[in-house]
């Protein structure tokens, strides 16, 4: 039936009766493939072509289960979490549950990972070290595995839930209320204003790095209401006007929707208000000082004068892709500028 075509909608139309069939669910985890979690840090294993994200199937599953002693329903604890473009189902498992922990102590890390030969590593690190499009699947996971371990209990009732079998939803028996996974909606915005873009950084924030403004929408707002609150908030200027960039899943420190804009703000009304509360501080930069901020991989070593100097979040961080398309749009700014009409 759904094996007929791969094509994407073949495969949306496979992951929705994958997450409303129980029955369908189960019969994918035997052919289905598992990416591996220890107490949330994914398993990477290191080649010769750099770190990779093994991926186990039932048989190895079961032959690792049976001989450090799990249980085979251990299985059902996986979460489904997407599925390839040969319609293979995918799954992720944390085998550092207290659950698997009570069983055997042969399911701590080390252990684990002289069998599987590989390393749990915290997913921060284990993003920067993966390549292609396995580090969004590692996040939703990681994100997935999360929210199921902090949402075992009914916040209505107080009784335990229930994971259906793909992991998309709990069920609270007691009364039927039913919580879907869910992801804090967060603006992350880029005021520019002509030749200077506003960049900001928290007490909080690896010394020397600058980012975009972000915040977390408050329940009723609009996207739009939340940027002109948070500008305002964090450096008290007035948004004049928005575009859409584009959207990434955060997983740090929970599960965010960060929503990317550029912004301007009102001509004349320029002076920046820092807001201490949230930031350490924020300040207009000119295009030369966001090239040289560029330079900077990770955090640049001290001066003299013992400053840090400045850079900016690696591509993984969406603030970088604003900060990027600033610079672009200058750059293309700078050269029509230059050629002779
Ligand atoms: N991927 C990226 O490029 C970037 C991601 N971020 C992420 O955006 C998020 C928001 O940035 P902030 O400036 O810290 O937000 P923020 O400016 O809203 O301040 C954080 C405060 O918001 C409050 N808050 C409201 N709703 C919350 C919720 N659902 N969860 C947690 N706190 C909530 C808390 O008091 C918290 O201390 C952070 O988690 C950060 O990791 C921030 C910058 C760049
Ligand atoms: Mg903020």
């Amino acid at each position: 039936c759904h094996r007929l075509s791969s094509s994407y909608v073949a495969r949306m139309r496979y992951l929705f009766s994958l997450k409303e069939d129980e029955q369908v669910c189960r019969d994918a985890l035997s052919s289905g493939t598992f990416y591996l979690f220890h107490s949330l840090r994914p398993l990477l294993q290191k080649k010769h072509s750099g770190y990779l994200a093994p991926k186990s199937n039932l048989v190895e599953l079961k032959e690792m289960l049976d001989t450090l002693g799990g249980k085979e329903q251990k299985l059902e604890d996986s979460v489904l979490i997407g599925c390839s473009e040969n319609l293979m189902p995918q799954f992720a498992l944390d085998l550092g549950k207290e659950l698997f922990l009570v069983i055997s102590r042969r399911f701590e890390k080390p252990a684990l990972e002289s069998y599987l030969q590989g390393t749990f590593i915290e997913l921060r690190k284990a993003l920067f070290l993966l390549n292609g499009n396995v580090a969004p699947l590692l996040s939703k996971a990681q994100a997935l595995l999360r929210w199921h371990d902090n949402n075992q209990y009914c916040s209505k009732t107080g009784q335990p839930t229930q994971k259906n079998i793909a992991g998309s939803k709990r069920i609270c028996n007691a009364n039927g209320i039913i919580y879907y996974p869910q992801m804090s909606p967060v603006v992350i915005t880029l005021v520019s204003n002509g030749d200077w873009c506003l960049l900001a950084r928290q007490e909080t924030f690896p010394a020397g790095m600058y980012s975009a403004l972000a915040g977390f929408c408050d329940i009723g707002e609009t996207v739009e209401e939340a940027i002109y609150r948070e500008v305002a908030e964090e450096v008290g200027l007035e948004v004049e006007s928005l575009m859409y960039a584009g959207s990434q899943h955060w997983p740090f420190p929970n599960s965010s929707l960060m929503i990317a804009c550029h912004a301007t703000v009102r001509q004349g009304h320029t002076e920046i208000n820092v807001n201490k509360f949230e930031l350490e501080n924020a300040r207009w930069f000119s295009l030369e000082e966001v090239k040289e901020a560029f330079q900077h991989k990770r955090i640049p070593p001290e001066r003299k004068d013992g400053t840090v100097p400045v850079w900016i979040p690696p591509k993984l961080a969406i603030a970088r892709q604003l900060i990027e398309e600033w610079v672009q749009r200058q750059m293309v700014k700078e050269s029509c500028a230059t050629t002779p009409a």
